[in-house]
């Protein structure tokens, strides 16, 4: 019998499906399918391209696993059909949401000891209370809520059984509690206004369900946790992602509570805890202006290496879409220091630098609030392809910056926790770590310090 497996990363802007050899995680075929654009999405597409991504992989593979885009909410009926389009985690309109739900908890820190992080708009809790107080109809056919990659993962059982999440996952919903690893049904119906069924949580590891042909598939989990496991990633280490989402995490033996609400106190995918600082303004900025220049984004870069530290002067407030870190839901992006003499390279460079500060800034939270951070700097995610990025990181970062060898690492984490399923083993199997280059470049701490000065003077304008 072959031993292949099947990782899934249900992203916000694509599924990425890995055909993966179950014994030392070689990746043997690949495939991409894009996602609709946009903040709100009807699940059902997620569903066609997970079918179109995997083809008939699935029929002599062992099992299959998805991680996927954290958060979004995906209210179904009675019959297991949406009832809305999924919120995603960048939607903002739950940013008020957020704050009463906050309020109702007893605050900040009593929210972060309930439930291991602070919410903001980017938490299902939120979307459920905004489906309650803006579509009550909606939410009076609500019958049960699950989470992109539990509806996935749901869909490939043929919902056979019950539908199912992990601990990590379950962790960005604000109605789990990260430390004891059990649903509070009572913060979802408070939430949503009325009980609401949730998913069985699966443990790291274990089979959710298995078909008559002896495929399995487990519990799946967050995208971000499953980058950690793809990746292995080490305690000390932090994982820099830059996709839709720019994020900053590391695993932890023991749970984060941050009152401030800065780390996320997430639960990862094999037992343990993965604090994360998350922005919502990442590669999209880079798309963004290389649209505006009308460039590719080869050409974005090396524009962007043209120019000079500081980009002539030109500083960038990337909140474009609103923030969450620092959490600014209304916030748009401002730029600053355009003169007669602003060039074309000045206007790549800004973006790139901004969305870089914007990343140390992350960086330098988690350290501070979760102790012994001191390993190295791994970045990953889609904008990592992009040579500017790769020059600029170690300067912005101020120090060096590890790149592991290009690969889907959410897929791949996907994939392990698939075939540590099929292994039967107290811990995911021991696939031979990739390759990783180390990035070094003169630190460049003005650029930070003027976009400081950018980010602290907005915060009052949005
Ligand atoms: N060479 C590049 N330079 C900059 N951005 C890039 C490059 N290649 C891909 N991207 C961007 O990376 C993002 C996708 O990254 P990915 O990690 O797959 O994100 P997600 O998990 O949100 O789907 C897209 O915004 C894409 O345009
Ligand atoms: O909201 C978060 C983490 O809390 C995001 O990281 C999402 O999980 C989406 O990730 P990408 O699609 O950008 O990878």
């Amino acid at each position: 019998m072959a031993h292949t497996i099947v990782g899934i990363d249900s992203s916000t802007t694509a599924t990425k499906a890995l055909l993966v050899d179950a014994l030392d995680g070689r990746v043997l075929d690949r495939r991409v399918v894009r996602h609709p654009e946009g903040t709100a999405v009807d699940p059902r597409h997620w569903l066609k391209a997970c079918d179109d991504a995997v083809g008939d992989w699935l029929s002599d593979a062992n099992a299959v696993a998805v991680a996927g885009q954290q958060h979004g909410m995906v209210a179904l009926d009675e019959d297991g059909d949406p009832v809305h389009d999924a919120l995603l985690w960048n939607d903002t309109r739950s940013a008020d949401a957020a704050h009463d739900l906050v309020d109702e908890m007893g605050g900040p820190q009593a929210c972060a000891d309930a439930v291991g992080s602070v919410l903001v708009a980017s938490f299902t809790a939120t979307k459920l209370r905004w489906l309650r107080d803006h579509r009550p109809e909606a939410a009076a056919r609500t019958a049960q809520v699950l989470l992109p990659h539990d509806y996935v993962s749901w869909h490939l059982t043929g919902r056979r059984t019950q539908a199912f999440t992990d601990r990590g996952d379950a962790s960005g919903t604000g109605y789990f509690d990260a430390r004891s690893g059990a649903w509070r049904d009572d913060l979802a119906e408070r939430a949503l206004g009325r009980p609401v069924a949730l998913p069985r949580i699966v443990t790291d590891g274990a089979a959710a369900y298995e078909h008559e042909s002896g495929l399995v598939v487990t519990g799946g989990t967050g995208d971000n946790m499953g980058a950690a496991l793809g990746l292995g990633l080490r305690p000390g280490d932090v994982a820099v992602s830059i996709g839709t989402s720019g994020v900053a995490s590391a695993v932890s033996a023991s749970p984060v509570a941050d009152g401030t609400g800065a780390v996320t106190g997430f639960a990862d995918a094999t037992g343990r805890y993965l604090p994360m600082v998350t922005t919502m303004n990442a590669a999209g900025i880079l798309d963004l202006q290389a649209r505006l220049l009308g460039v590719d984004h080869a050409e974005l870069g090396r524009l962007a290496l043209a120019s000079s530290p500081g980009a002539g002067g030109l500083v960038v407030s990337p909140y474009y879409g609103g923030e969450r870190t620092p959490n600014r839901p209304r916030a748009t992006g401002v730029w600053s220091g355009l003169t007669p003499a602003t060039t074309r390279e000045d206007l790549a460079r800004a973006v790139v630098e901004a969305m870089l500060c914007s990343l140390a800034d992350a960086v330098d939270l988690l350290r501070e609030r979760v102790g012994g951070i001191d390993g190295r700097i791994l970045l990953i995610g889609g904008a990592t392809a992009n040579p500017a990025v790769r020059a600029l990181a170690p300067a912005v970062l101020g120090g060096p910056v590890h790149v592991p060898e290009p690969a889907e690492y959410v897929a791949l984490g996907a994939a392990r926790q698939a075939a540590w399923a099929c292994s039967g083993q107290a811990e995911p199997p021991d696939w031979d770590a990739r390759g990783t280059e180390v990035l070094e470049a003169d630190p460049t701490p003005a650029v930070r310090e003027t976009y400081a000065l950018l980010r602290d003077r907005t915060a009052a304008w949005d």
